[in-house]
Formats: C-alpha cells, sequence, structure tokens
C-alpha cells in the first residue's frame, strides 16, 4: 500500500534520513523503531510531506506522492499524529477536531465555521474514542493523553485508508496506553492500515505485525516481532537493553 524507496533527507551534512527503503502491507500494523536520532520522525514527515526529502520517492496505492503537498496526501487517504499535540488555542476539543481535520488549504478560509455534517462525524469519533464527555471542554485544559485522543479524532476526520502515528504511547499513563493500544486494533480491525513509530516496545511487540528497524537513517532489519528481536543487527543497535526487558 505504502512504499518507500530510497528516500534521503539531508540538513547539511546531517543524514537523518538516508537511502531508507520499505514498504507498508495493506490491514497491516507495522511499527517503525530504532534509537533516538535513527531518523524516524524525519521519515515520517517525508512520507506525509511536511518535510521535502532530498531525494528517493514515496508511493500510496500506484500513485507517486513525494511531491505533492500535505494536504493533497491527507486527500489520497494518509493522515499523520505529530509527537507534540497541535492543540489549537481558545477552541473545544469538537472546534479542534474540525479546525484540525480541514484539508483544503486556503479554500478552507471561505468555509462556514462548522458544518452539521462536520459536527455529527466529529462527535462519532468522540464517541468511538470515549471522550464526548469533554467535546466543549477547551482544548488548552485537557490533559496530555486526552490531547493524543483529540489529536487521533481530528485525524479520523479526513477517513484515512493509511494512518501514521508518531509516538502514540508517549508521556500517557499506563490505563490510557492500554485504552490508546485497544483503539489502534479495533481501527485496524476495521480495515486502517497503521504505520507507528513508538518507543515502548512493549506496545510496539503486542500490536505490531511487522516492524522495520531504522539506525543512522536507513533500514537495518524488517520482519515480524519474533524476527527482529533475535536479529544480531538490532540487538547490536539498541545495545540488547530495550528489547530484551520487552521479552
Ligand atoms: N531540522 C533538523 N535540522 C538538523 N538536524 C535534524 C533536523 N531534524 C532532525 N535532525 C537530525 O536528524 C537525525 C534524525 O532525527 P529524527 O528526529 O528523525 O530521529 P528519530 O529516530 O525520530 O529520533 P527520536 O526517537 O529521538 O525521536 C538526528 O541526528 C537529528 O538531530
Amino acid at each position: 500500500m505504502l512504499e518507500v524507496k530510497g528516500l534521503c533527507k539531508h540538513f547539511g551534512g546531517i543524514r537523518a534520513v538516508d537511502d531508507c527503503s520499505f514498504s507498508v502491507e495493506r490491514g497491516s500494523i507495522t511499527a517503525l523503531i530504532g534509537p533516538n536520532g535513527a531518523g524516524k520522525t524525519t521519515a515520517f514527515n517525508c512520507i506525509s510531506r511536511t518535510t521535502r526529502p532530498t531525494s528517493g520517492e514515496v508511493w500510496l496505492d500506484g500513485e507517486r506522492i513525494d511531491q505533492l503537498r500535505p494536504h493533497r496526501i491527507t486527500r489520497l487517504g494518509l493522515s499523520r499524529t505529530f509527537q507534540i499535540s497541535r492543540n489549537l488555542a481558545d477552541m473545544t476539543v469538537l472546534e479542534n477536531v474540525i479546525a484540525q481535520s480541514r484539508v483544503d488549504g486556503w479554500r478552507d478560509l471561505f468555509k462556514p465555521a462548522m458544518s452539521t455534517f462536520e459536527i455529527d462525524k466529529a462527535m462519532g469519533l468522540l464517541d468511538f474514542l470515549g471522550i464526548t464527555r469533554i467535546a466543549h471542554e477547551d482544548g488548552s485544559n485537557l490533559s496530555y493523553g486526552q490531547k493524543k485522543l483529540m489529536d487521533l479524532a481530528a485525524l479520523l476526520m479526513s477517513d484515512p485508508k493509511i494512518i501514521l502515528l508518531d509516538e502514540p504511547a508517549g508521556g500517557v499513563n499506563p490505563s490510557l496506553l492500554e485504552e490508546i493500544v485497544g483503539h489502534i486494533r479495533r481501527l485496524n480491525d476495521q480495515g486502517l492500515t497503521v504505520l507507528i513509530v513508538e518507543h515502548n516496545m512493549d506496545l510496539i511487540m503486542r500490536l505490531s505485525h511487522r516492524i522495520v528497524v531504522m539506525a543512522q537513517g536507513t533500514v537495518i532489519a524488517d520482519g515480524r516481532p519474533d524476527e527482529v528481536r533475535e536479529n544480531p543487527a538490532v540487538l547490536d543497535a539498541y545495545l540488547g537493553g530495550v528489547l530484551e526487558e520487552a521479552a
């Protein structure tokens, strides 16, 4: 469904992503893991085109997307979250979900505040995520975890085929973590393809069908969780630690 071919992103002399190639199968939960600074977020940014790649190609369902604008990519069915919530000031959760989901660029400036269709759709998603009770809360009063759920709702507004989740478990408490895992599983059961960057190895090992491992900008391993966990190159990149703890 998603194919990344020879992707490079250089910042001056830093090769953040360096000849990175991998694919994501339709209907899968695929994890992109790697030690700090491996290039995972930069790869995400290039795929969703929030960063312009230096070279390489990204294909979505047979269409090359690496030269498209981000909102065109969203329209083609690829949406992503950010490590840091993009909560908009002085807006309720419902307003945030709708405002963040608008993908038509400057044309959105001429749209009415919120249509009934958008409100119904956003409320349906807040219900799916179990957070209708905070629909009319000011977005800036939310806990860190609630913001993550709000961002997930905004992401789902565009009816994506594939979602890219950047550290969905980062900084959330254990019970919310289980809730987020449940939501990701349910979305995947409904046919949504998921690509996830996450440092929580326990979550990754439980949730993913396939794991792509990056180190120093490139892919060093790719396979099922049990294969990746035993891979000497991966253990070496991580110096053993986190993977052994998750075993
Ligand atoms: N805008 C930038 N300018 C210069 N260097 C950058 C920039 N963004 C990222 N880098 C560098 O690129 C490399 C890869 O960073 P990136 O954030 O993609 O890694 P990561 O695998 O997502 O790390 P982490 O797990 O810590 O989030 C790092 O060395 C980082 O310092």
